[in-house]
């Protein structure tokens, strides 16, 4: 619903505005004075200011201004009979538009709709900028009964909006299914956010999570909203949630109860309807005997959960993902490489069997990808050539580059491998030929 706060001084104005626009299903307040317009919008959030410039305690461009400080709503300017001048200087400040007195109700309304598409489309513009999407690159076809058990469950969880925890081993693909729920979900047109709790530093948590104010701390020179609120209507993926740290769990436990927070240095309540995964590969249960994750939180985190199975309890989806992978370089096994893989231990699951595979398909030049599944496990003078002398990280990068050289014999190639420039592939073959300059006696 769209919400309205009407600053209007002519006191029947005001109420047959809020008459009118309430039966249209606006939200609509409305307040008389330019003081408590800026105390309602300091404390509760609104999509559009309707904004009469001419207030008993205030007036003209600086109103513009100063609600634009205070406000994230788009304001519609109220302006007298032949004030034009006015209008257009309160555009230039920031307002969205401006009607004139006496206006007709269908324009104003015509006028908010326009105002809220273009509020919309901007939040969505944030959102995307912010949000790296991953393809939904994903095979869920599964011979395991087990596993399909745990998809069936998925497929009902995701009808509902209760939160889930996904509790499974690294590289399990717990990311992968939460976005799946999210898909099959009702949010699916709505964002899917992760966050990643190990990687974001502690002291910028709270600020990542749910945004800050312009001069919030040294370096806030703008406002930013949070993950929270870019997820607006979505879901937020906690990925290793156990990682939280300590002094965010109260607060994200009563984002959870009330879906309402605040961003860093604001006192303003902003609400936002999220749905939340979460993802852990520790024992929760465990961390809160020990005192480390909150007991209160865990329940809200995990009302249900799904417990993913490790790739070695599953094999026979091998064959299934190992095509999958493969499909994609139009590349092949054989069958007898084919039950290599399938008889493998896994310990880094279905990421370990990608990086595996996709790797061997960037290095052999036919279809058939046999000969470079297991290239640097089994190639023991490779591992000596590279590891020799215990080389700190810069020496081990200079010499993998080398060797990948050597076996691809294409610079290009090199780079594909990699993930990174062909200047840096040159750059590290220079590392090496110095280092080895340099250490030669
Ligand atoms: N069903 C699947 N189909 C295809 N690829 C998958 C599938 N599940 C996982 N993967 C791939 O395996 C890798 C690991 O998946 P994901 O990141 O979801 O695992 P995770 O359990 O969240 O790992 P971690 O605990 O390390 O965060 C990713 O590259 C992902 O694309």
């Amino acid at each position: 619903m769209v919400s309205l706060l009407i600053v209007e001084d002519d006191a029947s104005l005001k109420d047959a505005l809020i008459k009118a626009l309430s039966k249209s299903n606006y939200i609509c307040r409305g307040v008389g004075t330019f003081k408590e317009a800026l105390t309602v919008l300091t404390n509760e959030s609104y999509d559009i200011v309707l904004l009469d410039l001419k207030l008993p305690d205030a007036e003209g461009v600086q109103v513009v201004k100063r609600v634009k400080e205070v406000s994230d709503a788009k304001i519609i300017v109220i302006t007298g009979y032949g004030d034009i001048k006015t209008a257009v200087e309160s555009i230039k400040a920031g307002a969205y538009d401006f009607i004139q007195k006496p206006f007709n109700l269908d324009i104003l309304e015509a006028d908010i709709k326009r105002a809220m598409k273009e509020k919309l489309t901007e939040e969505e513009n944030l959102t995307l900028k912010e949000l790296i999407r991953k393809g939904m690159d994903y095979t869920f076809e599964t011979r395991s009964p087990k596993f399909a058990e745990i998809l069936s469950l998925c497929e009902r969880y995701a009808k509902t909006d209760t939160n889930i925890l996904i509790v499974g081993e690294t590289g399990t693909g717990k990311e992968v299914l939460a976005r799946y729920i999210h898909e099959l979900s009702n949010r699916r047109e709505k964002p899917f956010l992760v966050v990643e709790c190990t990687s974001i530093p502690p002291e910028l948590f709270e600020s990542e999570l749910f945004g800050y104010e312009k001069g919030a701390f040294t370096g806030a020179s703008h406002k930013k909203k949070g993950l929270v609120e870019m997820a607006k209507g979505g879901t937020l993926f906690l990925d290793e949630v156990g990682d939280l740290p300590q002094h965010i769990q109260p607060k994200l436990l009563r984002f959870i109860e009330t879906k309402r927070f605040r961003r860093v240095g604001s006192v303003k309540e902003e609400f936002a309807d999220v749905r939340i995964i979460s993802a852990t590969n520790k024992n929760l249960k465990a961390l809160c005997e020990k005192g480390l994750f909150r007991e209160d939180l865990y329940y809200r985190l995990s009302i249900l959960e799904i417990r993913l199975l490790p790739l070695r309890d599953r094999r026979e989806d091998i064959p299934i993902l190992v095509n999958f992978f493969l499909s994609k370089w139009n590349k092949r096994v054989s069958a007898k490489a084919m039950e290599m893989l399938k008889n493998y231990p896994w310990k880094g699951n279905i990421r370990e069997l990608k990086n595996l595979l996709e790797r061997a398909c960037i290095l052999a030049e036919g279809d058939l990808v046999d000969d470079y599944l297991f290239v640097s496990r089994e190639n023991g003078p490779v591992e000596k050539e590279l590891f020799e002398g215990m080389p700190d990280l810069e020496l081990l990068e200079a010499r993998y580059t080398a060797y990948l050289l050597r076996l691809l014999k294409d610079v290009n190639k090199v780079a594909e491998v990699l993930g990174c420039s062909k200047r840096t592939v040159y750059r590290k073959l220079r590392v090496l030929k110095e280092r080895e300059l340099n250490d030669k006696p």
